[in-house]
């Protein structure tokens, strides 16, 4: 079962600095994906670290599942969140299986249990067990790494992942895969996530809700759509880069600016696809008009592109 993570008036303020951390509340819903966004030292990894106590807050509380995290065992409340860093920190002498199996080790499960549940976190990662399961960790890719490093956060099964700039030393190619990847698996695993990144693009793809600071505090909270559609303020904007607009046409589903009558136009996208493939379709087939086809090929509405702008400026 995934569990809220709930901050209320959570600051940190270091010895020495002012404040890391300047009065965070927000909640992340079960099952959902965070994303903490905002440039180099304005407190994201502080953020994460005191969900697992890795820092202590100087004021306010967080909980998870309902729990102020204070009022649990640190043990207890480690063992809820699996933790996945940007430099995997996979023990160099162990194999691939026995790193994915430290945390159940520590649990006292059973060897058999251990070795059918590294098995299948192989193959939820893609990566084949009977290949994988002997390598150490110098023998694979850095995105192979990565791979094992989100297999042994989810080993025993947290309700919580905690991500900080998972994906950050990885190539542009495999950092794309392994996001496509963590989609996947958050559609079938349903865990609450919360993924520190200073990328806007993973943000926008990986989170339900995206959180952006300034230095320690929270500029503004939204859906990918909500914060591209309207930034709070310029530096938002910044942040987002240019291409917003696009951005946000590309993350909007064809179906939200449809209409649900259709004919037999050239162009034709499925109802599966952004505005973004409606625009490129029209342009492809020189028509303002498209056609939008359901699972089973049928015509099940459409849109123009008087629709879409439209849709863009009522935002
Ligand atoms: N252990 C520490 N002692 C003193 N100051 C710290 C400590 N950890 C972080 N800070 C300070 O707290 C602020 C927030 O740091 P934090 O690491 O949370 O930022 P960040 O948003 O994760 O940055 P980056 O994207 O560069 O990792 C920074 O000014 C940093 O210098």
């Amino acid at each position: 079962m995934a569990q809220a993570i709930e901050f209320r008036h959570v600051s940190k303020r270091f010895d020495h600095g002012g404040l890391a951390v300047d009065d965070l509340s927000f909640r992340v819903e079960a099952g959902s994906t965070m994303a903490l966004v905002g440039p180099s030292g304005c407190g994201k990894t502080t953020s994460l670290k005191m969900i697992n106590r890795l820092v202590e807050p100087t004021s306010g509380e967080i909980s998870v599942g309902g729990r102020s995290i204070t009022s649990m065992g640190l043990l207890e409340l480690r063992r809820s969140l699996g933790y996945v860093i940007q430099y995997v920190g996979l023990f160099p002498h162990m194999t691939v299986a026995e790193n994915i199996g430290v945390v159940p080790q520590l649990l006292g499960w059973p060897k058999a249990k251990i070795a059918a549940r590294t098995d299948e976190l192989l193959d939820l990662v893609g990566l084949a067990p009977k290949d994988y399961r002997g390598r150490r960790p110098r023998a694979l890719s850095g995105g192979q790494q990565q791979r094992v490093g989100v297999a042994r956060a989810l080993a025993a099964d947290p309700p919580v992942l905690l991500m900080d700039e998972p994906f950050g030393a990885l190539d542009p190619i495999t950092r794309d895969r392994l996001q496509d990847e963590l989609i996947q698996i958050q559609r079938k695993l349903r865990k609450t996530i919360v993924i520190v990144t200073h990328d806007m693009d993973e943000a926008v793809r990986l989170a339900d809700r995206i959180a952006v600071l300034r230095a320690g505090k929270l500029i503004q909270l939204g859906t990918p759509a909500e914060v591209l559609a309207k930034p709070a303020d310029d530096f938002v904007a910044d942040l987002l880069g240019r291409d917003r607009l696009l951005k946000l046409l590309r993350t909007t589903p064809v179906t939200k600016v449809m209409q649900p009558v259709g004919s037999g136009e050239a162009a034709r996208i499925s109802e599966q696809g952004s505005l973004e493939e409606a625009l490129l379709a029209m342009l492809a087939a020189g028509q303002s008009r498209a056609a939008v086809f359901g699972g089973d090929g049928g015509i099940v509405g459409s849109v123009t592109a008087a629709d879409i702008v439209s849709s863009a400026a009522r935002r």
